[in-house]
């Protein structure tokens, strides 16, 4: 079986961003005054919200190359998921050059594009062809990919009717069916019956050797150092450090710190200024 699903895998694989940016819209909801459920109520069916812009990646430059594995570092909420969305091409950056060489595999959400109206079989071919793999090629992988889920019985039953962890199944089965140039990954993963999860580290293992780049979102720092060759910091959506592996995790290691530190000296400041702090706190920052 040709494991390129038809794509073809170049020479020179690299990711290089300069200087990129991202805002997003939302929508805030003014502060509710309401004291009463009345009160609450009214404010909640009148109060309009207003449209605002979040910046979630700020002076992001970098240039990824073949053979890089490389770790995002940071803490929750710091941009890492977002960052891996830049580079899957979901979100394009609203700041900034983007420039990607090579095909792109993404294991950030497995059950992204699924139909739950269709059958097993009718969501492979939905999730195959977005992936860019030709009608022709994908016959050809159908049974592969059911028989990698253990879902063939079910082929023709429609995906609502599936346990999550099926749907899982039948996503990674799809997601890593064909080997690409650059792979994507959020978290190392981890899901699922412990049978399946010993199948799907086999193949995930396959598909990062495999790979000319890999990006991996990861808290996970014995992963990082077994894995990877560099690691990227990122702290509240702005790149601060990238570099090998030791390095980029002793600035994260530092930057914690300093938090933590600032954190506590806070803390010490209301207590002196007479605020009455919760033990569970006191003992957290301790
Ligand atoms: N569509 C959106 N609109 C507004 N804010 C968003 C949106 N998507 C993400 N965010 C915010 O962007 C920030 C970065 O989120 P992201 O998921 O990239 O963090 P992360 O580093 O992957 O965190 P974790 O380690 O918890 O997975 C968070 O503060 C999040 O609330």
């Amino acid at each position: 079986m040709d494991l390129t699903g038809g794509k073809e895998i170049v020479n020179n694989a690299y990711i290089r961003a300069h200087d990129i940016g991202l805002d997003v819209p939302y929508y805030a909801q003014p502060e509710r005054q309401g004291d009463s459920w009345l009160g609450t109520l009214i404010s909640a069916a009148t109060a309009v919200p207003r449209r605002r812009f979040a910046t979630l990646l700020d002076e992001v430059t970098f240039d990824i190359e073949e053979g890089d594995r490389v770790a995002l570092i940071g803490s929750n909420g710091a941009g890492k998921t977002t960052l891996l969305r830049v580079l899957t091409g979901a979100f394009r950056p609203t700041r900034g050059r983007l420039e990607v060489r090579g095909s792109r595999q993404a294991l950030l959400n497995l059950s992204l594009g699924f139909n739950p109206e269709g059958t097993l079989h009718e969501n492979i071919y939905l999730r195959a062809t977005a992936m860019g793999i030709p009608a022709a090629k994908v016959r050809t992988m159908v049974g592969d990919i059911l028989d990698f889920a253990e879902l063939g019985h079910l082929a023709n039953r429609r995906l609502l009717t599936l346990s999550s962890g099926q749907r899982m199944r039948l996503g990674f089965a799809i997601s890593t069916s064909v080997q690409h140039d650059i792979m994507l990954l959020d978290e190392w993963f981890g899901a699922g019956d412990a049978q399946f999860v010993k199948k799907a580290r086999g193949r995930l293992v396959d598909r990062v050797k495999g790979s000319k780049i890999v990006v991996v979102a990861s808290h996970n720092t014995d992963l990082a150092k077994k894995l990877c060759n560099k690691g990227m910091v990122i702290n509240y959506g702005r790149q601060v450090f990238i570099g090998p592996i030791q390095e980029a995790l002793a600035d994260y290691k530092r930057i914690v710190q300093e938090e933590k530190a600032a954190k506590k000296a806070m803390l010490e400041e209301k207590v002196a200024a007479g605020a009455a702090i919760a033990p569970s706190v006191r003992d957290a920052m301790s």
